[in-house]
């Protein structure tokens, strides 16, 4: 009896509660920012490019505008397309978008150290207020050596082997921040350390590639047992994480036990120890906190800087006018008969514009990297769900007429004003660089590696179209020049003529050995061009 008069009235009751749950997701659905209509389950997934790059981006980005909300499957993405509104959402409030996507896989592969992907955590609070404190604008003055020597290697190797200079280039900025934070020279892009950390870097990439492994989707897969079919991520992520481990602890044990012995050159890890609580000796959560921190460099350094310098190698075949100019301006400051140095950086402001015009052109990171929000938010009236993704195409701002004139030319003078960098102009350091609580904390490294490469590698050389297959200068569109892949066969080198200098890691006290010992530098003739080159190393 009772069971029937209170049915009804359950019935009724449930209804209400369901509409009102359907009422209230097609509101938030309708204050969504606009994007292309999602299919039922799979939302917009047939949408989204499949490597989301820029390119691919774009037509959307064309049709809906400055902000575009995709949806695959449950995940929201929201992509911003102006500096306004990556600058209100990610500097302005920080606190709400500083999460990172969660991966199952990273933890898998015991990741969680790994400051570019933790979340917003302790853990990554610690680290990245560690690393903040070695590479801040005044610390990384203390690497200026190690970046010149990084520099000069760079230049000899283009010397002697320009065609190969896709692996010189990684190898020169690889082995600047190996010797920047572990004090560790590396003379081979065979050592050992670089190979396992170029292995470690596939393996991140990898492993972080949203919807590569089934376990994202299906989570509960990580309690499964190894050996069942279906099951290889799990081998994978146990091989991985040896890896990472090893990558994390073999060159800092090796640099520790010469920093014990004293037998290392002022480095990251040395600044570390002279900080630590006990003269040289850390406690067991500094020692953790140390080999996060040099473990990161490496990884964060090696993608940013090499990629911007590809793009300048790219930019200096396309524009000779621009090439000459830098050339004239190092010319008249550091003359024919000594490479440039960090303390000819004030002096040398087109060359800083340079740098600046490829981080505007074509940014690394053209869609940025993903900061998720951490909590519902407004913009403009759109709301933005917890728990989205969201980009910032970095391409679209300095392409952006707002900010700059003529923006798809390529010209570093924009940058400069009474022959000084002018502060009217958007640096691309706003936006290159990520935003607010996520931005890239090595950016003062990068930027002064960029500077010291680029300065030393147009002193000594020349940077021309690569040949096609007739023999005919050629260079594709920047639009169909990946950032890396694909570019190799497109630029060649030549030694400037007339040039003569010493190429050794340095210069001032090689000389004065030589002069010391009675002994002739080493003179090696390179291609129209008499250099002297160290040949210790
Ligand atoms: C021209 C060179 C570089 C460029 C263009 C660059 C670009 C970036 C970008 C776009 C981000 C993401 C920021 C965000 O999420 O908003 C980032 C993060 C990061 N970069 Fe760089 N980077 C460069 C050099 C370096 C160097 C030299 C280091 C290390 C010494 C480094 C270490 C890192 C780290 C650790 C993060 C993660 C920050 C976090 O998630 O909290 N980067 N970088």
């Amino acid at each position: 009896m009772l069971t029937s008069s209170v049915a009804p009235l359950a019935v009724a009751v449930l209804s209400v509660v369901l509409l009102s749950i359907l009422w209230t997701q097609r509101a938030r659905r309708s204050h969504l920012p606009p994007g292309p209509p999602p299919l039922p389950i799979l939302g917009n997934l047939l949408d989204i490019p499949r490597k989301l790059c820029v390119a691919d981006y774009q037509p959307l980005a064309d049709k809906y505008g400055d902000v575009v909300y995709l949806n695959a499957v449950t995940q929201s993405i929201v992509v911003l397309g102006t500096y306004a509104g990556a600058s209100e959402l990610l500097d302005k409030r920080s606190s709400r978008y500083s999460d990172r996507p969660s991966l199952v896989m990273a933890s898998l592969i015991g990741g969680d150290w790994l400051i570019p992907y933790s979340g917003y955590t302790d853990l990554w609070r610690q680290r990245r207020k560690r690393f903040h404190e070695f590479f801040s604008a005044t610390a990384i003055r203390e690497y200026a050596h190690a970046q010149e020597v990084g520099a000069r290697a760079l230049v000899r190797l283009l010397l002697s082997t320009p065609e190969n200079y896709f692996d010189n280039v990684e190898f020169a900025f690889g082995s600047t921040i190996f010797s920047s934070v572990y004090g560790i020279d590396i003379s081979s892009p065979n050592d050992e350390y670089l190979v396992m950390a170029d292995e470690v870097m596939r393996i991140i990439k990898e492993a972080y590639t949203p919807g590569k492994f089934l376990v994202e989707v299906f989570p509960w897969m990580r309690h499964v047992p190894a050996w069942l079919p279906g099951m290889s991520f799990k081998r994978k992520a146990a091989e991985w994480s040896i890896l990472l481990q090893e990558m994390r602890n073999k060159a800092f044990d090796a640099a520790f036990d010469k920093a014990r012995r004293g037998d290392i050159s002022p480095c990251v890890l040395t600044a570390i120890l002279d900080k630590g609580s006990n003269q040289r000796q850390l406690s067991e959560d500094e020692e953790a906190l140390a080999r996060d921190v040099c473990g990161v460099a490496y990884l964060g350094a090696s993608q940013g800087s090499s990629s911007t310098f590809f793009t300048f190698l790219y930019a200096m075949a396309l524009h000779p006018d621009v090439q000459r100019r830098a050339q004239a301006e190092i010319d008249i400051v550091v003359g024919r008969s000594r490479l440039p140095l960090m303390s000819d950086r004030p002096a040398l402001p087109y060359i800083d514009a340079l740098v600046n015009e490829c981080l505007r052109w074509m940014p690394t990171a053209q869609l940025g990297v993903p900061h998720r929000s951490m909590a519902d938010d407004e913009y403009n009236g759109y709301l933005i769900p917890k728990g989205t993704l969201v980009l910032t195409n970095t391409r679209a701002i300095g392409r952006s007429k707002e900010h700059y004139v003529d923006p798809d030319e390529f010209r570093p003078e924009r940058f400069l004003k009474d022959g000084q960098l002018n502060r009217d102009i958007l640096s691309p350091r706003a936006y290159a660089f990520g935003f607010g609580r996520r931005i890239c904390p090595g950016m003062h490294f990068g930027e002064a590696s960029l500077f010291i490469t680029i300065a030393s590698v147009l002193h000594a050389l020349t940077i021309r179209p690569g040949l096609d297959e007739h023999g005919r200068p050629s260079l594709p569109s920047s639009e169909d020049v990946p950032m890396k892949d694909g570019f190799l066969t497109y630029v060649s080198l030549r030694p400037r003529k007339a040039s003569t200098y010493v190429l050794c890691a340095d210069t001032p006290k090689y000389l004065a050995t030589c002069s010391r010992r009675g002994l002739e530098p080493t003179v090696v003739t390179v291609g129209a061009r008499t250099s002297i080159e160290d040949t210790r190393s």
